[in-house]
């Protein structure tokens, strides 16, 4: 379970999360939306321990950024970052070192030849095209076998094969019982999963709903983001 409670990060003076408050409950896929700037990757930096903040982060009841939380949360960047003198399956071995795992093999090899880069495996970080980098980014998030998974714009420079795996992926690991937050503009390639959401305005969560609330009310969620992001917008405007 991963609970968010009273988040507020600032930048100098620039506030971008503002007493941010939300849980994920293990077993479903919560959809994190909201315009540009209206700081979805700020708070996933926060969840996955990269940015301090005030407010309380806690990782099936451990705090963020101690040992056991870090050992059950996987962070795949909307940016992939990984190291240009690893080899792809290097990657896969540095992960496995860092969270101790073990009988790993398999599973990196399953992981890899699903997102097709077992004929990568060889390859340089430095050598692999920007969707490729994706995929082992993906591959290094999922290996630890994650109970909160944190995906920033997951689907982004994806190809059609990698897209459908991936999806699979969150559907297996949901049914498996993690936790999973996704941060999108893609609607509708979440449209077919998604169990909650939290849409963010201007650094604060300015509506929550699960899937029940939108079917019982007649909504859809397209609908439902641009009213509620527009009207924002407008009340905000109105208020200056
Ligand atoms: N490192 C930073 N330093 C200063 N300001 C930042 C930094 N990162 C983000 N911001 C600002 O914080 C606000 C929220 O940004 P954030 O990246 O969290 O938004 P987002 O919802 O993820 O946007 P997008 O959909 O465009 O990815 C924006 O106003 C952005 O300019």
């Amino acid at each position: 379970m991963l609970s968010v409670i009273d988040v507020t990060k600032k930048y100098g003076k620039l506030i971008a999360n503002d007493h941010v408050s939300f849980e994920v409950h293990p077993g479903d896929i919560s959809i994190l939306l909201g315009p540009n700037g209206a700081g979805k990757s700020t708070i996933i930096k926060c969840i996955a321990g990269l940015l301090k903040f005030n407010g309380m982060i806690l990782i099936n009841k451990n705090e963020n950024k101690s040992l056991p939380a870090k050992r059950d949360l996987g962070y795949i960047p909307e940016m992939p970052a990984l190291y240009d003198m690893l080899t792809v399956w290097e990657h896969m071995e540095f992960i496995a070192r860092a969270y101790s795992l073990t009988d790993w093999k398999d599973r990196a090899e399953m992981l890899l030849e699903r997102l097709e880069l077992d004929d990568k495996k060889k390859k340089l970080g430095s050598d692999l095209s920007k969707g490729m980098q994706q995929k082992v980014s993906i591959c290094c998030g999922l290996l630890p076998q994650p109970k909160v998974i944190l995906l920033d714009e997951p689907l982004v420079g994806l190809d059609p094969h990698a897209i459908k795996e991936l999806k699979n992926m969150i559907v297996e690991y949901k049914n498996e019982g993690a936790a999973i937050l996704i941060s999108t503009h893609m609607l509708d390639s979440v449209a077919d999963f998604w169990d909650s959401t939290n849409i963010m305005m201007d650094g604060r969560i300015a509506a929550k709903r699960t899937r029940k609330e939108i079917e019982g009310s007649g909504e859809n969620l397209e609908d439902l983001f641009f009213k509620i992001t527009e009207k924002e917008k407008s009340t905000v405007g109105e208020e200056r």
